[in-house]
C-alpha cells in the first residue's frame, strides 16, 4: 500500500516485514554489533555487482566513482553513516528490496518466527540474521539515500523508523550508490564512537573485496584467507569469513580448506552450514561457492561449478588457470570450470566420507538436516552417484530407532549367502516391523534398510547397486530368500494348490496370482505388486496427482500354509464357502494394508462386523 503526494510517497512494510522489524526493535539481542556487518556486507555485495555492471555496460551513472565503502561516525548528530559507490536502487528496487522480504535470511527468518516461541525470538536473529532490517535494532531511524547505476535512476532517500511504514522521496543528493544514515537510539551512541567501529570492523572487513574507511582512513588490507595455508589462518579468522561471505550467522558444520596442483591449480574454501535454508519452506538456494581468478571475483553464484546439488555448500573457489577476462556467460560453458568443479566436488565427497567415519554422530546431526541434498545428488550427479551413495544413511532392522548406518556398513555385515541389500519404503519404522515383509529376512539374520521418505524410492531405484550388491526392495517380486526352515505343520502341496486356486478365484478383481510364500513366518499373507506395476509408493503418488486415473491394484498374494487362519480357511472353504469368501477378503485387504495398497479401508469395516456377527451367532 502506498500514499503519493508530490515526489514524496509514504508505503506500508510488508506484514512479514513488520513483524520482523518488531521483534528486530524490542528484543533484547545482545549482539547487535553484527548490523555493522549486514551493512557493509551489503555495501560490497553493491560495489561487487557495480564491478560486474561496469565490464558490461556502457552508459553508468557516476562512472568515475571509486567502488569503496566509506563509513564515519558522527559524535554529536548521534549517527554512524555506512556510504557505498555501488549499484544503488530506483523507486521500484528500493519498494521491492528495503519494503518486502525476498531474500534469504529474513526470509528464513520469518519463517522459522512462526514455529518459535515468545522467548526464542532473540537467539532466532542470532541464527539467521534480518540483513539490512537489523539496523533497526540499534536505530531510531534509518535514511537510506540512493541513486542507481542506471542513466535514467533519480536521486532518492527513502526514511523509516520501523513502525510500520517507510517514505520515499526526492533527494538532493546526486551520487551513485547508497549512503546509509543511521539516527543511533540513546542505548546504542556507542556506535558513533569511532574506536567501537572500528574494533567491530577488525573482525571481518578484510574480507572485503574493496578498500573500507572510517572517517577517511583507511581499515583493511584485502586479505583472500583462501590462498593462505591452513597454519596462517585462525579458528576465527575462519569463523568471521564464513560469516561474511555466506551472509551467515550459524556456525558451519563442516570446512575443507585445501590447495592442488594437478590436474589444476586450486585454491578452495569450502564451508558446509548448519542450517538448512531450504528447510524453511523458502524454495531453492542459489549455488553459492564464489568462483574467483587470483583473488578476483568472477561470479559469486556460478551456476554450472559444483553440481546442483551442493547448492548448500558455501565458500570460495580460487583458480588461477582460468583466463581473468572470462565472463559469466563463456565460463558455464567452459571445459576448464567444468573440470575445476569436478576435482573439488570429488575432494569435499571425499572429505565427507572421511570426516563421516572419523565423528559418525558428528555427520549424522549434519546428516539428517541436510539428507534432501545427498538424495538428490544420488539422483541426479552421475559423476558422483557412488561417492554420494556412501554417505547415505538409513535405519534398519538392526538400528534402535533414531540411528542409522551407511551401506558400506551394511555390506560389511552382509551374511555369506545373502545375495542383495534389503530394503523396504514405508512411512515409519513401526510399520514396517509390524507388517509381514521383514520377518523372513529377519529369520535368515538378513539386515533390512528402513527408507521413510518417498523420494528413498527413486534414490534406490536411481543407485540399483552398491559396492557391486543390487539393492531390492523385500516386497519385490524378485526376492527369493530359498526355503526357510519353518516349523510347525503345514498344509500339503495338494491342499495349498487347491487353497490357491479357490482365492484366485474368489479374490478375480484383487489378484493376479496367489500362490504358497516362503518368506513369511508369522503373518498369514502378503501383497507383492506384480512385476512392471507401480509400487505403492509411486502409486500413492500418482493417487494425490491424478486419483482419477489410478486403478486398483491386482497384487501376487502370497500365503503362509503354515498359519492357523490359512490352514483353517483350506477346511472353511468347503464346509462354509460363503463364510470362507469374508475371510480371504479380510487376509487379502490385510495384505493389502501392510502393502500400503489399500485404497478404501472403510470396507474393512462393514466386513469385519459380519464377520463378528456369524461368529457371535454361533
Ligand atoms: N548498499 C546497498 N546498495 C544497493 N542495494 C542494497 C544495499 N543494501 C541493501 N540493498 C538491497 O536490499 C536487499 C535487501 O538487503 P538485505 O540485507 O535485507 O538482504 P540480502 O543482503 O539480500 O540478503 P541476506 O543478507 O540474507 O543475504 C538486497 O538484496 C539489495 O538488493
Amino acid at each position: 500500500m502506498s500514499n503519493t503526494t508530490g515526489n514524496s510517497s509514504t508505503h506500508e512494510f510488508q506484514a512479514e516485514v513488520k513483524q520482523v522489524l518488531d521483534i528486530v526493535i524490542h528484543s533484547l539481542y545482545t549482539d547487535r554489533e553484527i548490523f555493522i556487518r549486514e551493512l557493509v556486507s551489503n555495501a560490497a555485495d553493491a560495489l561487487e555487482k557495480m564491478r560486474l555492471t561496469q565490464l558490461t555496460e556502457k552508459e553508468v551513472y557516476g562512472a568515475e566513482l571509486p567502488l569503496e565503502i566509506h563509513i564515519t561516525t558522527d559524535e554529536a548528530a548521534g549517527t554512524l553513516t555506512i556510504a557505498d559507490h555501488g549499484i544503488g536502487m530506483t523507486r521500484t528496487e528500493l519498494v521491492e528490496n528495503l519494503g518486502t522480504i525476498a531474500h534469504s535470511g529474513s526470509k528464513a527468518f520469518a519463517a522459522a518466527l512462526k514455529n518459535a516461541g515468545k522467548s526464542n525470538e532473540a537467539s532466532l536473529i542470532g541464527q539467521f540474521g534480518v540483513g539490512f532490517y537489523s539496523a533497526f535494532m540499534v536505530a531510531d531511524e534509518v535514511r537510506v539515500h540512493t541513486h542507481s547505476w542506471r542513466m535514467e535512476g533519480e536521486p532518492l532517500v527513502w526514511t523509516s523508523t520501523g513502525a510500520g511504514t517507510y517514505s520515499i522521496e526526492d533527494s538532493a543528493e546526486e551520487v551513485r550508490g547508497s549512503r546509509i544514515v543511521i539516527k543511533l537510539k540513546e542505548d546504542a551512541l556507542e556506535f558513533c564512537r569511532p574506536d567501537r567501529v572500528k574494533s567491530v570492523l577488525g573482525k571481518y572487513s578484510n574480507f572485503v573485496g574493496f578498500p573500507i574507511q572510517l572517517n577517511g582512513e583507511r581499515v583493511n588490507t584485502v586479505e583472500a584467507i583462501w590462498l593462505k595455508s591452513k597454519d596462517e589462518v585462525t579458528e576465527e579468522q575462519y569463523k568471521a569469513f564464513y560469516q561474511f561471505t555466506a551472509h551467515a550467522f550459524d556456525e558451519p558444520s563442516y570446512r575443507l580448506h585445501f590447495q592442488a596442483d594437478a590436474p589444476l591449480v586450486i585454491n578452495a574454501l569450502l564451508f558446509l552450514p548448519d542450517q538448512n535454508m531450504e528447510a524453511f519452506g523458502m524454495g531453492q538456494m542459489e549455488p553459492a561457492v564464489g568462483l574467483y581468478c587470483k583473488k578476483v571475483l568472477i561470479d559469486p553464484h556460478p551456476k554450472k561449478l559444483l553440481p546442483e546439488w551442493m547448492r548448500f555448500v558455501r565458500g570460495v573457489i580460487d583458480s588461477e588457470d582460468l583466463p581473468l577476462n572470462i565472463s559469466r556467460e563463456s565460463m558455464q560453458d567452459s571445459a576448464l570450470v567444468r573440470k575445476l568443479g569436478e576435482v573439488v566436488a570429488k575432494r569435499l565427497l571425499k572429505f565427507l566420507d572421511k570426516e563421516a567415519q572419523d565423528d559418525a554422530k558428528k555427520f549424522q546431526e549434519f546428516y539428517a538436516k541436510f539428507s534432501r541434498f545427498f538424495k538428490e545428488g544420488v539422483a541426479t550427479d552421475y559423476l558422483n552417484r557412488d561417492a554420494i551413495a556412501k554417505l547415505l544413511r538409513f535405519e534398519s532392522s538392526l538400528t534402535e530407532k533414531g540411528e542409522v548406518i551407511g551401506l558400506a556398513d551394511y555390506v560389511s555385515r552382509m551374511k555369506e549367502d545373502q545375495k542383495a541389500i534389503y530394503y523396504q519404503v514405508a512411512p515409519s519404522r513401526n510399520t514396517i516391523e509390524s507388517g509381514p515383509y521383514v520377518e523372513a529376512f529377519k529369520s535368515k539374520g538378513y539386515e533390512v534398510l528402513y527408507l521413510y521418505e518417498s523420494i528413498d524410492e527413486y534414490v534406490v531405484n536411481s543407485l540399483r547397486e552398491f559396492d557391486g550388491k543390487p539393492l531390492q526392495a523385500v516386497n519385490s517380486n524378485e526376492v527369493d530368500l530359498g526355503d526357510l526352515a519353518n516349523e510347525g505343520e503345514a498344509l500339503n502341496e495338494a491342499e495349498t494348490q487347491m487353497l490357491c486356486d479357490w482365492l484366485k478365484g474368489r479374490l478375480a478383481s484383487g489378484v493376479e496370482d496367489v500362490r504358497s510364500g516362503k518368506r513369511l513366518v508369522s503373518s498369514p499373507a502378503l501383497a507383492i505388486t506384480p512385476d512392471g506395476e507401480m509400487t505403492p509408493q509411486m502409486r500413492q503418488m500418482m493417487r494425490v496427482m491424478k486419483p482419477d486415473e489410478v486403478e486398483a491394484p491386482k497384487v501376487i498374494l502370497e500365503i503362509n500354509p503354515r498359519h492357523e487362519i490359512v490352514k483353517k480357511l483350506s477346511a472353511l472353504s468347503v464346509s462354509d464357502a460363503d463364510s470362507a469368501q469374508l475371510v480371504a477378503e479380510q487376509v487379502l485387504d490385510n495384505a493389502l494394508l501392510s502393502a500400503g495398497l489399500l485404497d478404501d479401508p472403510q470396507r474393512i469395516v462393514a466386513r469385519t462386523e459380519k464377520i463378528m456377527e456369524r461368529l457371535l451367532a454361533k
